[in-house]
């Protein structure tokens, strides 16, 4: 039994040596929940935290493809599946050079606490490769799926792990992923989400998240007395959370100064024109030519090796990948009189980053609350192919607002304000734990 968080932490960081990600995940739930935890006789008894450190298993396979010269290459292949208990393990599929088992692992322990937070019936899970698609053929995309899901698809099933898309994963990759699953599984099931609206996908998981990380910041202002009409928005990435994000925040009012790639920024202090982010969600490609181009078309200024964070917002909203707002950007942010970051990334703030905010009182939401329109959306296709049905988009974007504004709720009840000051990362850690932790003790030992 670890007497305080520091031991416990030791503990895991003696298990997970060289897991940096992972450690600060762990850490971050820790110390919101050591109190209740340690106070709580059944999960103390049942060693709930300990078990929580450490996923159900990690698979992890050899990935052999061929290029389009008949070049051989040979990539790293891993499914996390963290935590079963609430259902079957969902999360998303990464392919990045910087994929390893440390960032899988925590994407895989945040997915099983945010999924808790949607209140479906969803267990935690993620995987990915080490393969960098960049500059990848069409077919080369294709074949580098095929030979992924060549060993995945024995570990998968919609009632045992449904995998979905992340970075450099969208509807495209899904498609080839879900062909080959079929094709060796020898059955139709929704044992992917994120599929094409023609074969078992759902209405509105595409924008999902970026739409879910608007309506949660929405609720965040309303409970201030505040709404987005006029508020500048800073935005990172410029992919399908980032620019969905966009979309959302410019269609309710806000100015959209500036969205980025791992290359620089665009800034545009008049705001990027709605129709250009349309124009990019149609289009999909290089995130950098996308920003670039509409720099050309519709004015502002392109900085290399720029992140967005020094330029004075109202609004701050990581929505490209794991800390990549740090403490000097978190302190430039309070400088310029940043009111509100909502994470659409996962992680996206480093330890001392989070600390900086929270000192100087700015707003912040986590995003195992605020990102989890995603996969909210996901368990809704999920149900829809179990059910054999189809929803309308209607129905399927109230949906998304209920559960946004029903995470708010959970993190408010769980939480309470000190001088003001709302603390989300607390909410919505401890209104996650208490639902894992409920379902493991239930569950027995095992
Ligand atoms: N797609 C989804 O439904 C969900 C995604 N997320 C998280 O949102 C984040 C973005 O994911 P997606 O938009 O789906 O991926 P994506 O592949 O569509 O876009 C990723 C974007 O981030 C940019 N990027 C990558 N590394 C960067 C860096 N070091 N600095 C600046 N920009 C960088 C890329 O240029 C690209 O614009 C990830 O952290 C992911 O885990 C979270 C919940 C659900
Ligand atoms: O829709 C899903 O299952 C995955 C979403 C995801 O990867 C995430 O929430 O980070």
């Amino acid at each position: 039994m670890p007497e305080s968080v520091d031991q416990f932490i030791q503990w895991v960081e003696s298990r997970n040596p060289h897991e940096p990600e992972f450690i600060q995940a762990v850490q971050d739930l820790t110390c919101d929940v050591f109190d209740l935890y340690t106070g709580t006789e059944a999960w103390r008894d049942a060693a709930v935290l300990e078990r929580l450190s450490e996923p159900d298993r990690t698979i992890s396979f050899r990935v052999c493809w061929e290029d389009d010269e008949g070049n051989v290459h040979v990539n790293r292949g891993w499914r996390v599946q963290y935590c079963g208990v609430i259902g079957p393990y969902k999360g998303g599929i990464r392919f990045h050079p910087s994929v390893n088992e440390s960032i899988l692992k925590f994407l895989a322990f945040e997915q099983t606490f945010k999924n808790a937070l949607t209140g479906l019936p969803i267990g935690g899970g993620k995987g990915g490769s080490d393969f960098n698609p960049r500059g990848r053929s069409d077919r080369e995309i294709m074949r580098f799926c095929q030979a992924f899901m060549n060993e995945l698809y024995r570990h998968i099933g919609e009632n045992t792990d449904v995998p979905a898309g992340d970075i450099n994963v969208g509807r495209r990759e899904i498609g080839y992923l879900f062909g080959q699953y079929r094709r060796l599984a020898n059955t139709f099931s929704g044992a992917l989400t994120g599929k094409d609206i023609e074969f078992g996908g759902s209405h509105v998981r595409m924008e999902a998240t970026g739409y879910g990380l608007i309506f949660f910041l929405r609720c965040m202002l309303s409970q201030q007395d505040e709404d987005l009409k006029g508020k500048r928005v800073a935005i990172s990435g410029a992919g399908n959370v980032a620019l969905h994000a966009a979309q959302k925040a410019i269609e309710l009012g806000a100015t959209v100064i500036t969205l980025s790639s791992s290359k620089g920024t665009l800034f545009n202090t008049d705001g990027i024109p709605a129709e250009q982010v349309d124009k990019a969600i149609e289009h999909r490609g290089g995130s950098t030519k996308i920003l670039q181009h509409i720099q050309e078309t519709s004015g502002g200024e392109w900085r290399d090796n720029c992140k967005p964070w020094q330029t004075p917002c109202d609004i701050a909203l990581p929505c490209a990948t794991q800390n990549e707002l740090d403490e000097d950007d978190a302190k430039s942010l309070a400088a310029n009189g940043t009111r509100f970051v909502a994470e659409g990334a996962n992680m996206p703030c480093t330890a001392a980053a989070v600390r900086l905010l929270r000192e100087r009182r700015i707003i912040h939401a986590p995003g195992k609350a605020s990102n989890a329109g995603g996969v909210a959306l996901s368990g809704l296709e999920m149900a829809q192919n179990a059910s054999f049905t189809r929803w309308e988009e209607e129905r399927l974007c109230e949906e998304l607002v209920d559960i946004m504004q029903a995470i708010h709720r959970q993190c408010l009840e769980n939480t309470e304000a000190q001088d003001g000051y709302l603390n989300y990362h607390e909410g919505a850690n401890l209104a996650a734990f208490q639902r894992v932790a409920r379902g493991l003790v239930a569950q027995g030992v095992g």
